[in-house]
């Protein structure tokens, strides 16, 4: 497997007029781990996710990268393109990446069938419900193999039985060799994870 990293080191960010929201924050994160960022709402996860994806400079410290160069973000609303089917939104990738038509629809199938959207392929985006459009949106994340996968909250829109799944997914991706992160609320998604970093409101 190529070596791949990403290691945060004194991490400290606060948005202009605001105080900090996390400090002194260090992070290692590696292939084969899912790493939870947990905390209550407006402590920072997001924004943590953001500063872990280069979007957003820390304010104080540096984040090294070493073999990432594909980012996948899974947003907590699902965005999609109403009239398209579950099957052409992970195909989409697939398609830019130069697979042909049918290699794209063979795996988008396998990987739909991995996040139990199988029986949906064929419905526009427009009727899924909240859970399987969330689901839809890790397929296609999945699908163009990134090297890093920032999820936020996955399952928050999820019963307990399909949230398992997803969790269950989400580790055979990170065994698979990319590098997952999670923002979550949620105690089962937070057990599945393989360390986590707290995140507490009021940091100054
Ligand atoms: N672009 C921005 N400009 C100014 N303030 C921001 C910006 N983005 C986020 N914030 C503030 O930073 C704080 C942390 O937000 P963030 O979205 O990272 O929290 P969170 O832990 O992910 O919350 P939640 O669990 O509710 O999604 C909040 O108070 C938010 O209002």
């Amino acid at each position: 497997m190529t070596t791949k990293l990403l290691r945060g080191e004194g991490l400290g960010h606060h948005f202009p007029g605001a105080p900090f929201l996390f400090r002194g924050l260090d992070v290692t994160l590696e292939p084969g781990e899912i790493t939870g960022l947990c905390g209550p709402s407006g402590s920072g996860k997001s924004t943590l996710l953001s500063l872990l994806a280069g979007w957003v400079t820390p304010v104080e410290g540096r984040i090294e990268r070493i073999g990432v160069h594909r980012t996948g973000w899974v947003f907590q609303n699902p965005y999609g393109v109403p009239a398209r089917t579950a099957l052409d939104h992970v195909c989409l990738p697939l398609l830019a990446a130069g697979r042909t038509r049918a290699q794209a629809r063979e795996r988008a199938r396998e990987v739909l069938a991995t996040f139990q959207l199988d029986r949906s392929e064929r419905q526009p985006f427009r009727e899924l419900s909240g859970g399987e459009a969330q689901r839809l949106m890790l397929a296609r994340a999945v699908c163009a193999a990134p090297d890093l996968l920032l999820v936020d909250e996955p399952t928050a829109q999820l019963d307990i039985t399909t949230a398992a799944t997803v969790n269950r997914t989400l580790g055979a991706v990170a065994q698979e060799g990319t590098i997952v992160v999670i923002a979550t609320h949620d105690p089962h998604t937070r057990a599945a994870c393989t360390r986590v970093v707290d995140l507490a409101v009021g940091v100054s």
